[in-house]
């Protein structure tokens, strides 16, 4: 609960129409005590704090101006949308966000009127946003779309179909770019490059203060604008991108005064037209480790405030990921062809290291997982060895890619799929429950599973080494303690491998979920394979399994439908044998957020749901 001592104004406001009720000198201390209670709370939680630090004054001036939730406010990404829940009623909810039944961490049409538009994908809002300014006009609804997107997300192909398709429509839209010049790491691309000299450059620095008090002081804008258009936007900036693609460009101001941003808020609110005001913002603001360190701070577990985040080296069970970083300068030490891509997830890939270490040979192409693989693609055709680094749920943005420029033209191209299957938190914008099912079908793809950490590794080596495309998926998580083979050594394609035998049940394990169900077979005396390759499938291993086991149960961390499982049935099909199956995996619906285990076992996946279901079909 917010104590009212330390919160006395917050403590007030139970919905966007309280903060209208507030004057505008109450604003900045408003401002204050919100930086304050995401600290508090977000240190205690866990989640998105740097961006949220940034983005207070925004929010408040957004909720302020606007007739929320009649206007309607559309996040980018939505990982900066805290203050905006606080505001709307979700104050004291914030204790269990990103927690089993708790608020989620973005954004959701189903949790507040508020949350105009579900996100956690970047780059979505000026599309949707445009979508709704459209759909308002055509049924003669007078009332304001504004998207809120950061300068990261700002790199993405969406974001500028939409713009260059609202500068066309000429639709009533506002998006207001929140240039905080980071995007998870450090923003990257000719696009940030043309921001920061808005920013720097001559005719920012001399008009900066100019065009601030212009603003300020004139008449409301459409009044104004009917007056002298071209000459105020000429003093402002002139040419910029953005007037080019037809949207009016305004800025860039200063995203932390709040005052000055209602003020030039409310005379845009006047206008009509597709406009883009420019935001000028500083991850982390007010918390200074995370202004020092956005990166660090972007995505936190609980800490605590007054120490800051402690990035002791830690030792222990390495994660997957750690895993594919060390594996990565390995092999590029191995092999100058090796190149790396990410699309702006460095850090979350394990990919610093490696960049840090061949600079010239990492690329960070913002996000952007469309132009990653396309990109991979041409290196690959020039003899280059692309390994691309990708979460499994932002792969799903690039799949014609995937289909079209990679494997179709059997480029040699290794996916190393992190955050597959169960991801948690982060929910279901996030989960990697898809990929097996939509890999799968894609001939010609290699597809492995690794079960540890050490196969992980050898996997890696082993769609390096083969001359086609192929993906590792593995999980986010940490493995499972076993020792990792220093080399570079591969694994024979295709082939899977028994770890237990036993009679009556067979238990064909894809991937982390070995673990649970070897822990299940010592109590059933059932067999148990590691499969290891969803495809190639070792089909020699399934038939004969097939024909010497009452029961056949394959499990998996991905859906059902179309996943590993559903390989296991074509091929006993497609060779004629019938056998009792039993498929375990991910449930046919989105599941929501909470902890990875939590979610493992509400999908039936820890070793007691393992041993329940197959109990229950014998
Ligand atoms: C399609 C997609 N790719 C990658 C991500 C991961 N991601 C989340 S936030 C973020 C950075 C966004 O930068 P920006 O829009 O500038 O927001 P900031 O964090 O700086 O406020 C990234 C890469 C994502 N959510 N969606
Ligand atoms: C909002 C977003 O997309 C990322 O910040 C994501 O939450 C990172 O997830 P990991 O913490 O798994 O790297
Ligand atoms: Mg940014």
């Amino acid at each position: 609960m917010t104590h009212t001592a330390s919160y006395p104004l917050l403590s007030r406001i139970h919905s966007p129409e309280d903060v209208r009720q507030c004057s505008l000198n109450e604003l900045p201390v408003l401002a204050d005590e919100l930086r304050a209670f995401l600290l508090e709370s977000v240190s205690r939680t866990g989640g998105h704090l740097a961006a949220n630090l940034g983005t207070v004054e925004l929010t408040i001036a957004l909720h302020y101006t606007f007739a929320t939730p009649e206007d309607r406010l559309v996040w980018d990404v939505g990982h900066q949308s805290y203050t905006h829940k606080i505001l709307s009623g979700r104050r004291d909810a914030m204790h269990t966000l990103r927690k089993k039944g708790g608020l989620a961490g973005f954004p959701k049409r189903d949790e507040s009127p508020y949350d105009a538009f579900g996100v956690g994908h970047s780059s979505t809002s000026i599309g949707a946003a445009l979508g709704m300014a459209l759909a308002a006009r055509q049924k003669g609804e007078k009332r304001k779309a504004v998207a809120i997107i950061g300068d990261g997300a700002m790199t993405a192909g969406m974001a500028f179909e939409a713009l260059n398709h609202a500068g066309d429509e000429k639709a009533d839209l506002l998006v207001v770019l929140n240039d905080n010049n980071m995007s998870i790491s450090a923003n990257v691309g000719a696009m940030n490059r043309y921001l920061a000299r808005l920013l720097s450059g001559p005719i920012y620095s001399t008009m900066r203060e100019g065009s601030k008090k212009v603003l300020e002081h004139m008449p409301p804008m459409r009044e104004f604008m009917r007056r002298a258009e071209e000459h105020v936007k000429g003093m402002i900036i002139p040419g910029t991108l953005f007037e080019e693609l037809g949207l009016n460009y305004y800025g860039p101001v200063d995203g932390h005064d709040v005052v000055g941003l209602v003020k030039m808020l409310r005379n845009l609110q006047a206008m009509d037209g597709p406009l883009l005001l420019h935001v000028v913002t500083h991850k982390g603001r007010g918390y200074g480790p995370a202004e020092e360190d956005p990166c660090t701070y972007h995505g936190v577990g609980s800490f605590d405030p007054e120490q800051g985040i402690q990035n002791g080296k830690g030792g222990g069970t390495p994660t997957y990921t750690q895993v594919f970083g060390d594996w990565l300068c390995d092999q590029a030490a191995a092999d100058e062809q090796l190149v790396a891509i990410t699309p702006a997830m460095c850090e979350g890939s394990g990919m610093r290291a490696f960049a840090c270490k061949y600079p010239d040979r990492y690329h960070d192409v913002g996000i952007a997982e469309q132009h990653a693989l396309t990109l991979a693609a041409g290196m690959a055709c020039e003899g280059l060895k692309p390994v691309v680094a990708i979460y499994s749920t932002f792969l799903q943005r690039a799949y014609d890619q995937l289909i079209h420029d990679v494997v179709l033209q059997d480029l040699p191209v290794l996916l190393a799929i992190d955050r597959a299957g169960v991801v948690g938190p982060d929910g279901p914008t996030h989960a990697g429950n898809l990929d097996l099912s939509f890999l799968r079908c894609i001939p010609g793809m290699v597809i492995m599973t690794p079960a540890d950490e050490n196969e992980c590794r050898r996997m890696l080596s082993t769609g390096y080494l083969l001359d086609q495309p192929a993906a590792v998926r593995y999980p986010r998580s940490k493995g499972t303690g076993v020792a990792i083979d220093e080399g570079l050594l591969p694994l024979p394609l295709g082939e899977a491998q028994v770890r237990r035998k036993g009679k009556g049940v067979a238990i064909l394990a894809f991937g982390t979920l070995l673990t649970p169900a070897l822990e299940v077979a010592d109590t059933l005396d059932a067999t148990v394979i590691n499969m290891r390759f969803v495809r190639p499938l070792d089909e020699t291993r399934v038939l004969e399994a097939a024909r010497t086991h009452d029961l056949i149960v394959t499990i998996e961390d991905n859906v059902v439908a179309g996943g590993a499982g559903s390989a296991v049935a074509e091929c006993l099909a497609r060779h004629d044998v019938t056998a009792r199956l039993l498929h375990l995996g991910l449930p046919d619906r989105f599941q929501s957020h909470g902890t990875r285990e939590e979610l493992l076992a509400d999908a039936g996946l820890d070793k007691a749901g393992i041993e329940a279901a197959i109990k229950a079909r014998l």
